[in-house]
């Protein structure tokens, strides 16, 4: 399947570690969101990553897998997703991990099915951002440096501004956006409620809503009716 991210709105972040129940999963197949994302930061394996892809291919919905961790590399997404963790303290997340996962795969590799995101993590308490010891002590012009480092200096598709856990600042949001020219900015966080979704639809050009699926389904499958209109890209 030839999928375009520049053509993604609205996003569900599915979970290898938790669970979901077929009729949840059906509804939030069939809801119309853009894409199924499948990615967490900890507890992801090879196993629990295979079942969940052979779920969601019951559906046509695309489906790519952000990649966390190197064991859990599966084949047969539509897409390849490769977290930079542009803020990372710890060189391991922005180059040291894709460095091992290269000496393994680089060879074999499809690039028009992988794609770069370019992550600036916010939430200090986010499990990703522990995990990888993100600066998050950030204002408007450090967001925008690492923005534009990614749009411009390494050609970046995904800007990724991710609150994980919180519903972030749109007004840095907003202002993220404003600086790039080519990449997508993605925001991610807190989405729990079609109000939520609205707000970070206004100031972003991708939402992930991701948490609230497992908490309160009926919540998550609302945030779909989200409207683009306002924010012209
Ligand atoms: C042959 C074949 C199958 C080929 C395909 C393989 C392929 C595409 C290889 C590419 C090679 C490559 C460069 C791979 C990268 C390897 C890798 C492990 C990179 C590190 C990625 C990284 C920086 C991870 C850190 C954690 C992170 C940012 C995860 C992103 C997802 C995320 C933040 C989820 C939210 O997690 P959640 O659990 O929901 O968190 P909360 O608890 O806070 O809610
Ligand atoms: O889980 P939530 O807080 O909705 O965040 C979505 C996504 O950005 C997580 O990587
Ligand atoms: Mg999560």
């Amino acid at each position: 399947m030839i999928v375009d991210i520049r053509k993604w709105k609205h996003v569900f972040k599915l979970d290898p570690d938790r669970e979901i129940s077929d009729e949840a999963l059906d509804q939030l197949c069939l809801s119309g969101t853009d894409a199924i994302l499948v990615g967490g930061s900890s507890g992801v394996t090879f196993d629990n990553t295979v079942d969940l892809l052979s779920r969601i291919r019951q559906y046509e919905v695309p489906c790519a897998l952000e990649i966390s961790n190197q064991e859990a590399i599966v084949p047969g997404f539509d897409l390849f997703l490769i977290p930079v963790v542009l803020n990372a303290d710890d060189p391991k997340w922005i180059v040291g991990q894709h460095h091992e996962a290269l000496k393994e795969y680089g060879a074999l590799l499809n690039w028009d099915e992988i794609v770069a995101e370019g992550y600036i993590i916010l939430n200090k308490d986010a499990t990703a951002a522990q995990l990888t010891s993100a600066r998050t002590d950030l204002d408007a012009k450090d967001v925008a440096a690492y923005a534009r480092m990614a749009d411009k200096l390494f050609n970046m598709s995904i800007v990724y501004l991710e609150y994980s856990g919180t519903f972030g600042d749109m007004e840095l949001v907003r202002k993220t956006r404003q600086v790039l020219e080519n990449a997508r900015l993605v925001y991610g966080g807190g989405i729990d409620s079609l109000e939520k979704a609205q707000q970070a639809a206004e100031a972003a050009d991708t939402i992930v809503v991701g948490n609230i699926i497992y908490s309160d389904l009926e919540q998550a499958l609302q945030t779909v009716n989200v409207n683009f209109d306002r924010n012209g890209r």
